[in-house]
C-alpha cells in the first residue's frame, strides 16, 4: 500500500486517533518536516514511541518531489515542476512582490515578505474551457490534500509565502474535500496563513459555492465569469451548461449575503468574443447588486490549442473605463508574467521527453492588490 502524505490532515488525525496518540503532536511533526526536508522519522524529537511506529508504517514526509525549478528571465517568477506519487506532474508558481516598492521586483529568489504561490488542485481538469490548456488535456486525477499542501512546503523552502491562490491546474471546487482539508492545514500551525490571504478560483461550481464560506470562512472567492450572458459563456465554457449564469449569480448573492466578503470576478479578454462595449454594459448591470472587484485578464496564447486571441489595449481600456465610470466597479487589468517559462494563466501543455504530458495553468497576476482589497 502506498504511504500517505504526513500533510494529509484527515488521514493522519484518523490514524493517530485509532492508535490513541495525542493529535497535538501532528503540527509539531509538520514543523519539523518543513524545516528538515530529508529527515527520518526517528530524527523528530520527543514523540511517543507508538508515533514513530505509525509514521514508519503509514506515512511519508513528502509524497511529491520537485522535479525541476524554472526562473523567469526577470527573476520575478519561479515555476516548480512537481512529480506526484502516481507519476503525474503538476506545477506551482511563486510570484514575488516588493512591498516597499509597491510593485513586482526583479531580484531572483529575493522572496521577501510578500510572495504569492499559485497552486494546482488537480492533474488536468474536466471542465473543458476552450481557452485553457489544462482543459484541453481532460481530467486525469485529483490531488490529495497532502499533495496540495506539499506544494506550499516545497515553495516555502525557496520563498516566504504570504499568499496562496488556487489558480493553477484544475478546478479546486471539483476536489472539494481535499481543498478544504488543505486550507485548514495552511491556516493552522505551523503555516498560519491568514484565510484572507488565500483565494480559491472557480469556474462556478454552484453547490460548492453555497457551502465554502461555512467550511473555510474568510477565504476569498474568485469566479471565472468571462462572459456577461449565458449564450457567450456556453460558447467558451462548456461548464456553463451545467451551471447556468442565472443560478450562478443567485448562488453568489447567497454567498455574499452570508460571508459579507467581496467577490473577485475574473474576465478573460477574448478579441471579438466578449470584449465589446455592449458586453461591458451587460457585465456592469449583471454585477450591479454585488460587491465585486473585476480583474480583466489578457488571454495567454496556448499554441494551436485555442482559436482565440487577446483583445487590444484600446478595447481593454474602454472596457475597464465603462465598468469603472458608468457602474462604479473597481476594475483592474491583470499583469501577466512568466510567459517565458510558460508560467502564465492556463498557458501550456508540455510534453516531457518520455512523452508524459504535463500542464500548467498558473496565473501571474497582481494578486497582491487583490489581497489588499
Ligand atoms: C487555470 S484556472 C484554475 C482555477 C479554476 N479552474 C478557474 O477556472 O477559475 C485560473 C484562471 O486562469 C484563467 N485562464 C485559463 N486559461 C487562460 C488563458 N489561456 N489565458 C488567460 N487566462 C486563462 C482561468 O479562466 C481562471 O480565471
Ligand atoms: S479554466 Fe479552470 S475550470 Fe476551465 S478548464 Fe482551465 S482549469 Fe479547468
Amino acid at each position: 500500500m502506498a504511504l500517505k502524505s504526513v500533510f494529509d490532515a484527515s488521514v493522519i488525525r484518523a490514524e493517530f486517533d485509532k492508535a490513541s496518540i495525542n493529535t497535538r503532536f501532528i503540527p509539531l511533526i509538520w514543523k519539523y518536516v518543513i524545516q528538515n526536508p530529508d529527515c527520518d522519522w526517528e530524527d523528530i524529537p520527543s514523540l511517543p514511541s507508538s508515533a514513530y511506529v505509525l509514521l514508519r508504517s503509514k506515512f511519508r514526509a513528502s509524497t511529491s518531489v520537485v522535479d525541476s525549478v524554472l526562473e523567469s528571465s526577470d527573476g520575478v517568477t519561479t515555476k516548480l515542476l512537481i512529480k506526484l506519487q502516481n507519476g503525474a506532474f503538476v506545477e506551482c508558481v511563486i510570484m514575488r512582490y516588493d512591498t516597499r516598492l509597491g510593485k513586482y521586483n526583479g531580484k531572483p529568489r529575493s522572496g521577501g515578505p510578500r510572495s504569492t504561490l499559485c497552486i494546482s488542485s488537480q492533474v488536468g481538469c474536466k471542465m473543458g474551457c476552450t481557452f485553457c490548456a489544462t482543459g484541453s488535456m481532460g481530467f486525469k486525477s485529483n490531488l490529495s490534500s497532502g499533495e496540495i499542501v506539499e506544494q506550499l512546503v516545497h515553495a516555502s523552502r525557496l520563498s516566504t509565502i504570504r499568499n496562496v491562490v488556487f489558480m493553477g491546474m484544475g478546478e479546486p471546487l471539483n476536489n472539494y474535500s481535499a481543498l478544504v482539508d488543505a486550507i485548514r492545514v495552511m491556516t493552522a500551525f505551523p503555516f498560519q496563513l491568514s484565510p484572507k490571504r488565500i483565494t480559491v478560483s472557480t469556474v462556478g461550481i454552484i453547490h460548492a459555492i453555497t457551502k465554502i464560506h461555512n467550511d473555510v470562512p474568510n477565504v476569498n472567492l474568485a469566479v471565472s465569469l468571462h462572459a456577461p450572458v449565458q449564450e457567450i459563456r456556453c460558447q467558451i465554457m462548456p461548464a456553463a451548461r451545467a451551471f447556468p449564469l442565472e443560478r450562478l449569480m443567485n448562488a453568489l448573492q447567497e454567498y455574499q449575503k452570508k460571508s459579507q466578503q467581496k467577490i473577485f470576478i475574473e474576465y478573460i479578454m477574448l478579441d471579438g468574443v466578449n470584449d465589446e462595449e455592449q458586453h461591458a454594459h451587460q457585465l456592469g448591470k449583471l454585477l450591479d447588486a454585488f460587491q465585486v472587484v473585476v480583474n480583466l485578464i489578457p488571454f495567454n496564447p496556448i499554441g494551436s490549442l485555442s482559436r482565440f486571441s487577446t483583445s487590444n489595449n484600446q478595447k481593454v481600456t474602454t472596457f475597464q473605463k465603462i465598468l469603472r465610470d458608468t457602474y462604479d466597479i473597481r476594475t483592474t487589468v491583470r499583469k501577466e508574467m512568466g510567459q517565458d517559462i510558460s508560467g502564465a494563466c492556463g498557458q501550456l501543455v508540455v510534453n516531457l521527453p518520455d512523452k508524459r504530458s504535463i500542464s500548467s495553468a498558473a496565473p501571474l497576476t497582481d494578486i497582491e492588490d487583490l489581497h489588499k482589497q
